[in-house]
C-alpha cells in the first residue's frame, strides 16, 4: 500500500484524505455530529440556492470571516450550537478541494486522525492519498503536520517522500503546536477572534467521526 501526499490537486483514483486542519475538516467533523449530511459547495451564491431548497443551515466563510447573511461562519466550537438534517457549508479552500477528488473522498484531521486512516486502510485497496488543503493552493503548515499526524496511524505502509516529511515532522508535539498556533491561518483567525477554534482544531482524536465526501454530500461513513 503506497501513502503518498498533494498538496490542492488530488491524483488519486483509489482513496484520498481531505485535511484541512484550519478549519473545514473540524467543522466538518462537529456538523456531521450534530447533522445528518453536509452539503459542501464552492460557490458563495449556490450554497444560498440549496439552503433554501433543502431548508439547511448555511454556514461559510471567506478568508477566515463569516459571511454576512449567513447563519454561522466555519468555526467548529460555534457549529456545536447549530443541529438539523442539513447543513451547507461553503469554506475558501476545504469544500473547494473536495469538489476536485475522483476518490473515495475522506476528511481528516487531528481530531479525527486514527479513525480515519482506519478507514483508509480498510477500503484502499493500494494507495492512500492525503490532500493538504492549504491556503488558496499555497502550502500551510497546519494541514502539513495534520497529514503527519493521519500518517502515523499508517506509517507500516510504503510512504512517498512527502509522507515520510510529514510523518517526521509531527512527531514532536511541542514543536507541532508552536509551529501551528504561529502559523499564517492560526495569525488571520486569532486576529478574526478565532483562538478557540485553533485549539479544538488540533486536539488529538476527539472524534471517531469518518466524513465521506461523494457527489457534493458528505455524510458520516456507515459500512
Ligand atoms: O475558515 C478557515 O479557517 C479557513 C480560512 S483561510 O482561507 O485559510 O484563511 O478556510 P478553510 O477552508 O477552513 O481552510
Ligand atoms: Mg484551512
Amino acid at each position: 500500500m503506497l501513502v503518498s501526499l498533494s498538496l490542492d490537486k488530488s491524483i488519486s483514483k483509489d482513496v484520498a484524505i481531505m485535511v484541512d486542519v484550519l478549519r473545514a475538516s473540524a467543522t466538518i467533523n462537529v456538523a456531521l455530529n450534530n447533522f445528518n449530511k453536509v452539503i459542501a459547495v464552492k460557490d458563495k451564491d449556490n450554497a444560498i440556492e440549496l439552503a433554501k431548497k433543502y431548508n439547511a443551515v448555511l454556514a461559510g466563510e471567506r478568508d477566515g470571516a463569516p459571511i454576512p447573511g449567513f447563519d454561522t461562519g466555519n468555526s467548529p466550537v460555534e457549529m456545536q450550537n447549530f443541529s438539523g438534517d442539513t447543513l451547507v457549508l461553503t469554506t475558501t479552500n476545504g469544500t473547494r478541494i473536495l469538489e476536485g477528488i475522483n476518490a473515495t473522498a475522506l476528511v481528516g484531521s487531528f481530531i479525527n486522525a486514527k479513525s480515519v486512516a482506519q478507514k483508509a486502510s480498510e477500503i484502499a485497496e493500494d494507495h492512500i492519498e492525503i490532500v493538504m488543503a492549504g491556503v488558496r493552493g499555497r502550502f500551510a503548515i497546519e494541514d502539513f503536520l495534520g497529514a503527519g499526524e493521519i500518517i502515523s496511524y499508517l506509517k507500516n505502509y510504503e510512504l512517498d517522500e512527502m509522507a515520510m516529511a510529514a510523518y517526521m515532522a509531527s512527531r514532536d508535539e511541542e514543536m507541532v503546536k508552536k509551529a501551528i498556533m504561529n502559523s499564517k491561518s492560526s495569525l488571520t483567525l486569532q486576529k478574526l477572534g478565532f483562538l478557540e477554534d485553533i485549539k479544538f482544531s488540533i486536539k488529538k482524536n476527539i472524534y471517531d467521526i469518518i466524513p465521506i465526501y461523494e457527489k457534493g454530500i458528505i455524510k458520516n461513513y456507515t459500512n
